[in-house]
């Protein structure tokens, strides 16, 4: 016998995943519907009301993430390029600078990620960097991931670690006031590169990392960077660029995620470091939006790009274009910037307490424009310091 199924309820809110019931003419299943879609809810209404509110607050009115989660061994190489010790105390007093900014600050950055160390360190008033943070609005974040690791059989390729004992910590983060949760994955693109392998390995962690993100009221930040080493053009970074985050959707999707309560972290689509091709950012702004557009569903609220290396200047002009693309964006398109929003205050601070006020002042100058930059409004003056016209590239940024 023929079986068949008819639709014939379907449920939906906002904050509910849809679920569509089908009637069977099998003698079997007759006297009861078949639910086809999702019979063990992830997450209750209230979770997910919570999670999508949080989301929403980071990236409302062209707010942006400040990526202040240098690990230790970068942030060292951060301080060596203005002679600094990578000692906690100057990593901490860097960070009191750009915490204890002017509440203006609000208005540009919605959310700052830390790493862990910089979870738990205060001000020199003894007060906590988290409870700076918040009593300014700005949501606390928290980066979860631990670092790369081999894939055998692969061209140097990695997937990343820390899936274990990652739920443990989400609450314990979540209990000491982090809100949201940051993954990052390292795809590279050369000689078969990436491979499929990296590309599912990588989006089944991040799908993995997110979903036990949501079960700890965390929202998700997920990262999946295709890093701009090679000499490859901009197309074929698209080309890329859709094969990982379509990977990155359906893994989602396997995994239960509720995409209103996540955040995207993608590197913009351009040309690589070495290629000798130059793209305006209207190119730029194209391809990437193009990619995105094809590949990211629009229930998901934000895209936060990473800076991958572009000059603080050049990563400005490239969110602003992207923001003026005459494609449609169902998305806030926004950034999560670590080197764009820091080389600036970084060169100003040069290890001296003296240069407090300039620092702050580099900090809130970069962040206003990204601000901007994310309604479309960013007026290039010329003025810019030397410091936001350099390349910020580091060849195999891995971690
Ligand atoms: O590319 P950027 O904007 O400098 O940094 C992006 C980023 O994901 O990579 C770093 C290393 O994990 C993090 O500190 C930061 O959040």
């Amino acid at each position: 016998m023929e079986l068949f199924c008819t639709p014939t309820v379907l449920v939906m809110s906002p904050l509910e995943r849809p679920t569509v019931l089908f009637t069977t003419n099998s003698p079997a299943l007759f006297s009861r519907p078949v639910t086809m879609a999702y019979q063990f809810p992830a997450l209750t209404s209230e979770q997910k009301k919570e999670l999508s509110e949080i989301a929403q607050r980071i990236v409302a009115n062209g707010k942006g993430i400040l990526a202040a989660d240098e690990s230790v061994g970068t942030m060292g190489s951060r301080l060596q390029r203005i002679k600094v010790e990578n000692t906690e105390e100057n990593r901490r007093q860097f960070r009191e600078i750009l915490f204890t900014v002017d509440d203006s600050i609000s208005q540009s950055i919605g959310g700052v990620i830390l790493f862990r160390e910089t979870l738990y360190q205060k001000d020199s008033q003894g007060k906590l960097f988290r409870d700076i943070l918040k009593e300014k609005g700005i949501v606390v974040g928290i980066k979860l991931d631990q670092g790369g690791a081999p894939l055998a059989g692969t061209n140097k390729e990695t997937t990343i670690q820390g899936l274990d004992g990652l739920s443990e910590r989400c609450a314990q983060y979540k209990k000491d006031g982090a809100d949201f949760g940051k993954w990052r994955a390292v795809l590279k693109i050369d000689n078969q590169c990436p491979s499929h392998l990296a590309i599912q390995e990588n989006a089944n962690t991040l799908a993995r990392y997110a979903s036990i993100c949501q079960q700890n009221g965390l929202v998700p930040i997920v990262e999946p960077e295709v890093i701009a080493d090679g000499d490859h053009d901009m197309e074929h970074c698209q080309y890329v660029t859709e094969k990982v985050l379509a990977a990155v959707y359906k893994a989602l999707n396997d995994h239960h995620v509720y995409l209103e309560g996540t955040l995207l972290k993608p590197n913009m689509v351009t040309a690589g470091h070495a290629s000798t091709k130059k793209y305006t950012p209207e190119q730029v702004a194209m391809a990437t939006v193009t990619a995105l557009y094809r590949t990211v569903p629009a229930a998901v609220p934000g895209i936060c790009f990473l800076s991958g290396g572009m000059s603080e200047e050049d990563a400005t002009l490239n969110l602003n274009a992207i923001n003026l693309c005459p494609l449609p964006k169902p998305w806030k398109l926004s950034f999560s910037y670590g080197r764009a929003l820091q080389a600036s205050a970084l060169a100003a601070w040069g290890g001296k307490a003296a240069n407090k006020k300039a620092t702050q002042e580099a900090f809130m100058k970069r962040a206003l424009a990204n601000c901007q930059a994310a309604k479309g409004q960013y007026v290039h003056t010329g003025s810019s310091g030397a410091a936001s016209t350099q390349s910020l590239f580091t060849a195999c940024y891995t971690y």
